[in-house]
């Protein structure tokens, strides 16, 4: 690791490259696991789309945790059929999950097959089913991505959606990145996880990283709202992710 900076509310690592990320950050959500697994039982995760899954599927498969405790959302999800190529919980099916022994009742992935609005209330319940209905879902970790728009989940910068304060769970119809229909996660349920831990890699996420983690824009991007009250935020980087950054180079 070439550097952390603890001083700082979050947690910043620059890495050298994506399979340094990748070994450095599964080691870290797997440490994360082990020690809800013991204090728990069980261990509550939200995983992301887009690169993220690569960076998960490489490292993940070969470590140590009890998979049948694990229990896995998506933070969120393109309303798309199973077979669609952008579907984010066939892309990790495919790479990560049918490699660990986990079982299909532990994974929670979106119904593509009902109208998205209703999706979005469906996927609230399975939350409900393994948190309870009583006060806002607490995930030990929610790993997130970062667009080159600043957007993380399908919350997208400018979107009134960002205001959402009632829902667990969205539906988006108008996403500016395609596919349009989605479902996210909302912030009320990101801000109250126990470790909210971001992973970008490579030169395309340079710009928008030095305006999210050194810029003072408001209103805020997406990226830079993710704020746990009272749990943690790491951000794992690769050095060309970070080379604009003045306060990690
Ligand atoms: O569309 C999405 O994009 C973001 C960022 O993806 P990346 O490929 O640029 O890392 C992702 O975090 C989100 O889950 C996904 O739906």
């Amino acid at each position: 690791m070439s550097h952390v900076n603890m001083a700082a509310t979050k947690n910043v690592r620059v890495l050298s490259d994506a399979g340094e990320v990748s070994e450095k950050v599964c080691a870290f959500i797997i440490e994360t696991a082990n020690a809800a697994i013991a204090d728990r039982a069980v261990f509550t995760v939200g995983v992301s789309g887009g690169s993220l899954a690569k960076i998960l599927s490489d490292g993940l498969p070969a470590l140590k945790t009890d998979w049948s405790k694990w229990r896995v959302f998506f933070c969120d999800e393109r309303h798309v059929p199973f077979d669609d190529p952008e579907c984010t919980y066939s892309v990790y099916k495919k790479n990560l999950l049918s490699k660990v022994p986990i079982q299909d009742e532990y994974v929670f992935p979106d119904n593509p097959n009902i109208p998205v609005e209703e999706a979005a209330e469906a996927y609230t319940q399975k939350l409900e089913a393994v948190f309870g209905k009583v006060g806002l879902p607490k995930f030990d970790m929610l790993l997130l991505g970062m667009g080159p728009d600043g957007h993380t989940c399908s919350l997208f910068p400018g979107h009134p959606l960002l205001n959402e304060t009632k829902k667990w769970v969205a539906a988006i119809s108008d996403s500016p990145k395609p596919p349009p229909q989605r479902i996210t996660l909302t912030f009320p349920v990101i801000q109250n996880c126990r470790c909210a831990v971001f992973v970008s890699c490579g030169s395309s996420k340079a710009e928008i990283l030095k305006r999210v983690l050194e810029g003072n824009e408001e209103p805020a991007l997406p990226a830079a709202r993710v704020r746990p009250h009272t749990g943690a935020l790491c951000w794992f980087l690769d050095k060309p992710a970070a080379s604009l950054l003045k306060s990690y180079s």
